[in-house]
């Protein structure tokens, strides 16, 4: 059995028409007119126990939309969805058992009560045995660092102290999938870095399966090893990062060290026609397509005006391969 089965899911909003001018607006405040807006429109995929998937796209593109009706708190318009055996609108509390979600805006925390009491409050919901509550504190005290936040209310925490709070609120009960959207939004390095380290370790131990949508693509690669892409509604690409990278990279670099005088190699083999680039007095950069070359033949040209050292080579970056993919389908739906 998949751990999440979506299909032929959509919702429309009704949304108000505005009129334009002073008239259009009143007439609009005494007969308001609506239309449907599609904001997730026939979307599909199936996800395993112990995933991680990378739920991305544009601002607007539907993501917040799927994730509310995966975690039951938005009705679909149409399709279906079954999360772990059940369908979440259906049965909300069992559903609410088997699921964390973390939204990076927003906390599940009580803002004047010390943390603790917030845990012990959710351990009552759960109804997470008692020796199961204390080990999980304990280990999630251990790797997020929250040894002095414990006894704070979180009025009077900053905000990457109160997301590792709120990420352990998700944990506590250790629910089968884990929903994250935005996790590290607004955070410091330090912090996205704990973040991201204990999310692998549960996906790692616990098998626990994950969504994580996020605008930083640095928790996508860090965290995810599929990625599904929507655009206005739509899948655009459902895939392995890897898969992904191999298929959609445009153009890749080779960097180059080189024995000696790289200024000179780089204004020889320029005039020779090649797209060379000196990064410093031993390194040079060469980008190409790699529909058109390949690194061999580029290496034995370059190597003609000068000794090679070593190379490496490295494709696009994952979030400029997504954002060419997403400008393609624009085009194409226009
Ligand atoms: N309650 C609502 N009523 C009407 N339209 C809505 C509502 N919620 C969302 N929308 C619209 O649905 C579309 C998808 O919104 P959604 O929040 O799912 O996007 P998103 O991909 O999560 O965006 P972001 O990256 O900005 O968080 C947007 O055009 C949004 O304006």
């Amino acid at each position: 059995m998949k751990m999440i089965e979506v299909q032929h899911l959509c919702k429309e909003y009704k949304r108000k028409i505005v009129q334009p001018g002073l008239i259009g607006g009143v007439k609009g405040f005494l007969t308001p007119q609506f239309d449907n807006f599609c904001a997730v429109d026939d979307i599909n995929f199936q996800i395993e126990r112990g995933e991680s998937v990378g739920y991305v796209g544009p601002n607007g593109s539907g993501k917040s939309t799927t994730i509310k009706m995966l975690s039951g708190v938005l009705t679909p318009t149409s399709g279906k969805i079954i999360v772990d055996g059940i369908e979440p609108i259906k049965k909300r509390i069992q559903n609410n058992k088997q699921i964390g979600v973390v939204f990076g805006n927003r906390s599940q925390l009580w803002w004047d009560v010390p943390i603790i009491e917030s845990f012990r409050v959710l351990q009552r919901l759960y109804e997470i045995p008692k020796p199961i509550f204390d080990e999980n504190i304990e280990k999630f005290r251990d790797i997020l660092g929250l040894e002095k936040l414990l006894n704070v209310p979180e009025r009077q925490l900053s905000l990457g102290q109160r997301m590792r709070c709120n990420i352990t609120a998700a944990f506590l009960h250790n629910p089968k999938i884990v929903y994250l959207d935005e996790p590290t939004i607004g955070l410091d390095a330090e912090s996205k870095q704990r973040i991201r380290a204990f999310i692998k370790q549960m996906n790692e131990e616990k098998k626990t399966t994950f969504i994580v949508t996020s605008h930083d693509f640095q928790d996508i690669e860090a965290l995810c090893k599929r990625i599904i892409l929507i655009n206005k509604g739509k899948i655009v690409v459902d895939s392995d990062m890897e898969h992904i990278r191999k298929e959609f990279t445009e153009f890749k670099r080779i960097t180059v060290e080189v024995k000696k005088n790289a200024v000179e190699m780089a204004r020889s083999s320029k005039a020779a026609g090649m797209n060379v680039k000196v990064v410093d007095d031993y390194h040079l950069e060469i980008i190409y397509r790699p529909e058109e070359k390949n690194p061999m033949e580029i290496m034995v040209e370059l190597g003609k005006y000068g000794e090679i050292v070593d190379i490496s080579i490295t494709g696009q970056d994952i979030e400029s391969i997504i954002q060419r993919i997403v400008t393609e389908n624009n085009k194409d739906r226009r």
